[in-house]
């Protein structure tokens, strides 16, 4: 497997997120109510039952969606209002890495958002190719996204989002889907980076060992604290509910 180093001095990057007050309706239903929260740790997980408002928060983190009210901060960066200096400060991955692909080859794809940032072609393309060296898959730079499994398409995901250095990333369950071999070498490739990660996942055991985990429920945070107690109460729920459910269809 790859052991990724990461970047020398970028262990100092900082990170604060500040969510104040925010609310959103989408189609006439509320999805976020009053959610306000101030993290500094480096490894945050967020859980919660399908529908409880988590992508839509995902996407309000990374400025990809206004609110109705409250705001976003990260590091005192308004990421709706200053779109440069979200770029900057946050990156995101989707479920699907092809709703966030967009260039034929693996290359065009790391240098895109270089060139968002403001740096040359030349010096895209140059830290594009750091980028894959880094991960060892220089081999990859002409290759057609098209060509690349799943997997491998997540990986080019994360590769462009390292390349522009965030403070934070979000993850937005980036490995459902993907086999036992694929997930671990992409949690391996996780754990050796530098930004914070805020991590959405069904899967408790992904996210055991982060520094604080927040339950989103029904559009409110609904627990917050350390893996340990707010990962407890969670299962315990989850199972009461599959089990009521259960009992429901005898
Ligand atoms: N564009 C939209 N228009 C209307 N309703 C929406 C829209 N996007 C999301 N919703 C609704 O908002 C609620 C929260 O959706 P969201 O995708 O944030 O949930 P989630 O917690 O990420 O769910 P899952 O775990 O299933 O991915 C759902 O009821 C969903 O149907």
């Amino acid at each position: 497997m790859t052991t990724v180093a990461p970047p020398t001095g970028a262990a100092q990057v900082p990170f604060r997120l500040d969510i104040a007050g925010l609310n959103l309706s989408l189609g006439g239903r509320q999805v976020l109510s009053d959610v306000a929260l101030n993290v500094t740790e480096r490894r945050v997980g967020i859980v919660g039952r399908n529908g409880s408002g988590k992508s839509t928060l995902a996407r309000l983190m990374a400025g990809l969606i206004a609110p109705d009210a409250g705001r976003v901060q990260i590091n005192g960066i308004d990421v709706l209002k200053d779109r440069r200096g979200a770029l900057r400060a946050v990156g995101i991955l989707f479920q699907n890495p092809d709703h966030q692909i967009i260039f034929p080859t693996v290359e065009e794809e790391l240098s895109f958002g270089l060139r968002q940032l403001g740096q040359s072609k030349r010096a895209a393309r140059d830290g594009a190719r750091t980028m894959l060296a880094r991960f060892d898959r220089l081999d990859w730079a002409e290759r057609a996204v098209a060509t690349l499994s799943q997997g491998q398409r997540h990986l080019v995901c994360l590769m462009a989002v390292l390349a522009m250095e965030p403070s934070v990333i979000v993850l937005d369950e980036p490995f459902s889907g993907l086999d036992i071999p694929t997930t671990r070498a992409l949690h391996h490739h996780l754990a050796g980076i530098t930004p914070a990660l805020i991590h959405i996942t069904h899967d408790p055991a992904a996210i055991a060992g982060y520094d604080r985990v927040i339950w989103i429920d029904e559009g409110s945070v609904r627990a917050d604290g350390p893996p340990g107690s707010v990962l407890g109460t969670f299962t315990t729920e989850m199972t009461r509910i599959a089990e009521e459910g259960a009992s429901c269809l005898l």
